[in-house]
């Protein structure tokens, strides 16, 4: 799915009236429905609920009083507080007008309001339209939304919220439970630094034209499982272990040997042909015993890696993970990675910790290499940023000096291709903030990378099956007691969706 900035957003609500032969007041009609079919889902006895509407003077603002229509129909206790202008839009006064004007109480951006205990807040104020951040008049109106007991639905996005750049941590914006988004997710929806802001959204179909939506160039994709389908492999009956690659992890440590054990189960769960692993001999026995399906290299020493191995006859190879940062180990990785491989390698914890100490390493990691460091990694290679839209300017600049694929993990992970497209994960949960799920995502895309699946597919595919994974398993273990094991055991019905759907 793309990600379509605010001027895409509004060439393509232009092209679907001409396309379509509608006119702006249908398409809002249409907009406000599906919201509005969302609502009535969440609380199918609209009658027994009250409503604070806020409007502002454009087309969001139009939303929100169609949707007051449509509440007051279904019997829904409809408050609507519409900000007071000379220049509102076309379709927000023909809105206007079709609303019984009792409803509708006239507010300026610094009316204080109260919200009482139970009401539900719909926020209308601004769309994609928001220009600028929102000036210190609006502080008080925003701030007494904010305050409100019961829920917040924003609708396209939480009012004060730019969608294509940086808004200031300090600046008024409307804190939403939900955004119900239109058509398309917007960049400042998928920010970290903007969660507090959109706790949650949702992608709407509103219906726009599929010719105009085609038509539009973007750098930004969202990947859902139509995106995999064209190149997901079904498998033939003639296939053998061959096949499907021979993949190999690298790492371990004392103490961090289950790294590679779970590395090691997700690559086997993820169809490699074999699994193997490198690792100090201290681990031989627990990964053998953990995993009898994988075979081990060990390593000389007990305690640590202090040579690699040839690598030659593996289709895949993943490092770094429970590696440590012993000298040893660091003289060996220096020695491993400046010997100019050339195959692609998937990069990890210590691995990235390891290069993000010495600039001149990076020249030597292979064309095509799968980098997947967390926030505190990527600092360590990239130094600080001010921004999320910043963080995403320097990885993309890193991912082409190097002709690197870089995964910037997270809610929302973010895939950076040396050709600077980016492409954010639609899966995962907040579940999987427990250590060692990072790993398992290593195996996964080191298992792919073994089947010849490119730098690209990998990683949108590994990425997307990984979260996948987590959110069913949730479904009945729930966010607080997941286990990173528990991604390895549902990543089968990751699959088995996939398999359908190709
Ligand atoms: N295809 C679509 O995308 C559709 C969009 N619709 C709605 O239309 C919205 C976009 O409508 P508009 O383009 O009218 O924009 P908005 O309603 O988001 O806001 C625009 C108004 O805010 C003012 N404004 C902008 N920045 C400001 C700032 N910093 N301080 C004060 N005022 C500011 C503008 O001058 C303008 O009057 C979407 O977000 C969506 O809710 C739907 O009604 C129909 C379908
Ligand atoms: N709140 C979240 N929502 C979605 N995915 C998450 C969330 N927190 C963590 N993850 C995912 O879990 C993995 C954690 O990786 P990492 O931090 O390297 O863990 P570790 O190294 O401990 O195994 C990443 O793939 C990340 O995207
Ligand atoms: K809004």
């Amino acid at each position: 799915m793309k990600i379509l900035s605010a001027a895409q957003m509004s060439w393509v609500d232009q092209q679907t009236m001409k396309d379509q032969e509608v006119s702006s007041l249908d398409l809002m009609e249409r907009a406000a429905t599906t919201v509005f079919d969302e609502i009535k889902q969440l609380y199918p006895r609209l009658a027994q609920y009250t409503f604070y509407i806020f409007c502002g003077k454009g087309n969001n603002g139009g939303d929100g009083l169609v949707l007051a229509r449509l509440l007051d129909q279904q019997q829904a206790q409809v408050n609507v507080y519409l900000v007071d202008a000379t220049d509102y839009s076309t379709a927000n006064l023909a809105n206007q007008k079709r609303l019984s004007a009792h409803l509708i109480q006239k507010i300026s951006p610094d009316t204080q309001v109260h919200i009482p205990a139970g009401a539900i807040v719909l926020d209308c104020l601004f769309g994609y339209g928001l220009k600028r951040p929102l000036a210190e008049e609006w502080r008080s109106l925003i701030t007494g939304i904010n305050c409100c007991t019961g829920p917040i639905y924003a609708i396209d996005m939480p009012s004060g919220l730019l969608s294509d750049g940086p808004t200031a941590a300090e600046a008024p914006v409307i804190q939403a439970d939900v955004v119900y988004t239109f058509q398309s997710p917007k960049l400042g929806l998928l920010m970290p630094g903007n969660s507090r802001w959109a706790k949650a959204f949702r992608v709407l179909d509103i219906g726009l034209s599929r010719s105009a939506l085609e038509q539009v160039d973007t750098i930004f994709h969202y990947i859902d499982l139509a995106l995999l389908g064209p190149f997901y492999r079904k498998r033939s009956k003639f296939d053998h272990k061959g096949t499907f690659g021979h993949c190999l992890i690298i790492g371990g440590s004392r103490g961090k040997m289950g790294a590679v054990q779970l590395a090691l189960k997700a690559a086997l769960r993820s169809g490699c042909g074999l699994a193997s692993a490198y690792i100090p001999s201290c681990g031989y026995t627990s990964i053998q015993t953990a995993v009898p399906e994988a075979m081990v290299i060990s390593d000389p020493e007990e305690e640590m890696i202090t040579q690699f191995p040839d690598t030659r006859t593996f289709q895949s190879i993943g490092v770094g993970i429970g590696m440590g940062t012993a000298q040893y180990t660091i003289d060996a990785f220096k020695v491993f990675i400046m010997q100019g491989l050339d195959t692609a390698l998937v990069l990890d914890a210590d691995a990235l910790n390891i290069l993000a100490q010495d600039r001149d390493l990076w020249q030597f990691v292979p064309k095509g290499s799968i980098l997947t460091p967390h926030p505190k990694e990527l600092s360590r290679i990239l130094g600080t940023w001010q921004n999320d839209f910043e963080k995403l300017e320097k990885v993309k600049a890193f991912a082409e000096e190097y002709q690197l694929y870089i995964l910037i993990k997270g809610a929302n992970s973010a895939i950076v291709t040396p050709d600077g497209t980016v492409y954010f994960n639609s899966t995962g949960n907040v579940g999987m903030a427990t250590g060692g799920s990072g790993d398992i995502l290593t195996g996964i895309l080191t298992a792919l990378l073994g089947q010849g699946y490119s730098s690209q597919e990998t990683l949108i595919m590994g990425v997307y099956l990984h979260g996948r994974a987590a959110d069913i398993a949730v479904q009945t273990l729930g966010v607080y007691s997941l286990l990173p094991s528990d991604i390895i055991s549902h990543l089968p019905a990751a699959f088995l969706e996939l398999e359908k759907q190709s």
